[in-house]
């Protein structure tokens, strides 16, 4: 194997990148980017590739989730803490019911480039270059809009750091206390069948909370109860900016890339011989790769040693996106090879990609019954194979947004225009997802 250097991407294949019109300003951005603060300690890293390290021992579950693709017009402290809240709402659900330890890793704070089916878009006959994420160009369908410009990189490092600054306020200034539950606005599901459930568990988690107290177990003596640990992820899918961003880590002289404690490979760029699998294969962070259905085992199994060559538990997430349709042949080959050789992964599920399907109406969307059905079947799987179902990663939203149909609430076709926000994927909102969440715990309790 050549040598690694955070650059060393530069000289292999690369899909799915801008063509920027200005090489030069390209470079002066990416030498101002590597002079920024970085955004998250190595350390923090480490915490996560421990706790990951026991999912992949079936000893807790990952939780992932979050827009498909953050936007710069909708940035603020709502949407912030709407997501935040409904994550922890879910893991809540996963370790009361599920009796399980939850790691929470959000898609915020740098998930702003999105990889694309088609280079361009055509709308009523005009044709442009599709939109790539607020890192690259803008989502306004006119051709200024949608020159790549590289100073979006800057921009987009400044609104992670809010981001992140924010969740890290609302992780552990008392927003994530576990006495809060219950006083946490109930509105969004309110005239959801699953309130009394949800209602039900802030009871029973209430009671446990008040027995603990009467036996010296409380806030001031365990932290826990009053702050949590969100992690960050994206997918690294512009090496510009995850380059500009990868610093030697002063207490252990490795390299990590610091935009984010977790990173993962998308579907379309993790071939073995390409830039992408080049970059990660040199940063120490815990990293994700997603697996469709065209996996083959060998593959599989070359990409693993590429990525995770000293087989480190904790290191590398499989995150497989089938479709609830070629769920059922394509997974269970790949988790008895994997366990065959031996590998330590986590396994996670995305329900999400491989279930998007065009409504009537020409909005993008996915129905909950799918995605439940391929969670459902992911479990099925793992249990067949003797395997660990590890997680869970969701394109969601704690808005009240009509982009996924079904679901309690049952959003119908005709129901998507009502609120349709996304700027790419459709999203799984706020009600669906905490239905979602007591399924998902119900199998969690069962295994
Ligand atoms: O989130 C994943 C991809 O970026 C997305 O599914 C691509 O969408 P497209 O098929 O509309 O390009
Ligand atoms: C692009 C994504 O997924 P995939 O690579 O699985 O298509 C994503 O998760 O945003």
């Amino acid at each position: 194997m050549t040598h690694w250097q955070p650059d060393s991407w530069r000289e292999r294949p690369i899909l799915q990148q801008p063509t920027y019109p200005d090489n030069d300003k390209l470079s002066e951005v990416e030498q101002r980017l590597s002079s920024y603060p970085p955004l998250v300690f190595a350390e923090e890293t480490r915490a996560l590739y421990s706790q990951l390290a026991d999912v992949s021992q079936g000893k807790g579950f990952l939780l992932q989730g979050g827009d498909c693709a953050e936007s710069f017009s909708e940035f603020n402290a709502p949407k912030i803490r709407d997501t935040f809240k409904v994550i922890l709402q879910m893991a809540i659900v996963l370790t009361y019911a599920g009796r399980c330890p939850v790691t929470k890793v959000a898609r915020m704070a740098g998930q702003y480039a999105k990889p694309r089916s088609s280079d361009m878009e055509t709308i009523d006959g005009v044709s442009l270059p599709s939109y790539r994420g607020d890192i690259i160009n803008s989502f306004e369908f006119t051709e200024a809009a949608r020159v790549p410009d590289p100073e979006r990189m800057v921009e987009a490092y400044h609104r992670a750091s809010s981001t992140l600054n924010l969740l890290r306020a609302f992780a552990q200034g008392g927003l994530a206390d576990l006495h809060q539950v219950n006083r946490w606005n109930m509105a969004f599901v309110e005239n959801n069948p699953l309130k009394e459930r949800y209602q039900d568990l802030a009871n029973r988690l209430q009671d446990a909370l008040e027995f603990m107290e009467v036996v010296g177990i409380n806030a001031n003596n365990h932290p826990a109860l009053h702050e949590t640990n969100l992690f960050t992820s994206h997918e690294a899918l512009l090496l510009n900016y995850e380059q500009a961003l990868t610093r030697v880590d002063t207490l252990t002289d490795k390299w990590y890339n610091c935009s984010a404690h977790m990173l993962w490979i998308g579907e379309r760029t993790r071939q073995l011989d390409h830039a992408h699998v080049e970059f990660f294969r040199g940063i120490h962070n815990p990293i994700g790769v997603k697996v469709g259905p065209s996996m083959a085992e060998d593959e599989l199994i070359r990409l693993i040693d590429a990525l995770n060559p000293n087989n480190d538990p904790g290191r590398l997430t499989l995150i497989t996106r089938m479709g609830a349709d070629n769920l059922a042949e394509n997974l269970p080959r790949l988790l008895r090879r994997v366990k065959q050789e031996g590998r330590h992964v986590v396994w996670s599920s995305d329900p999400m990609h491989g279930n998007t399907v065009k409504a009537s109406s020409g909005y993008k969307t996915r129905n909950f019954d799918s995605i439940l059905r391929e969670i459902q079947q992911f479990f099925q799987a793992h249990r067949a194979e003797g395997t660990h179902a590890g997680g869970i990663h969701l394109e969601m939203t704690g808005q009240h947004v009509t982009e996924c149909t079904g679901g309690a609430y049952k959003i119908s076709e005709a129901d998507l225009a009502e609120c349709y926000q996304t700027q790419c994927d459709p999203r799984l909102n706020a009600d669906q997802v905490l239905e979602l969440a007591f399924l998902v715990a119900d199998h969690l309790k069962n295994d």
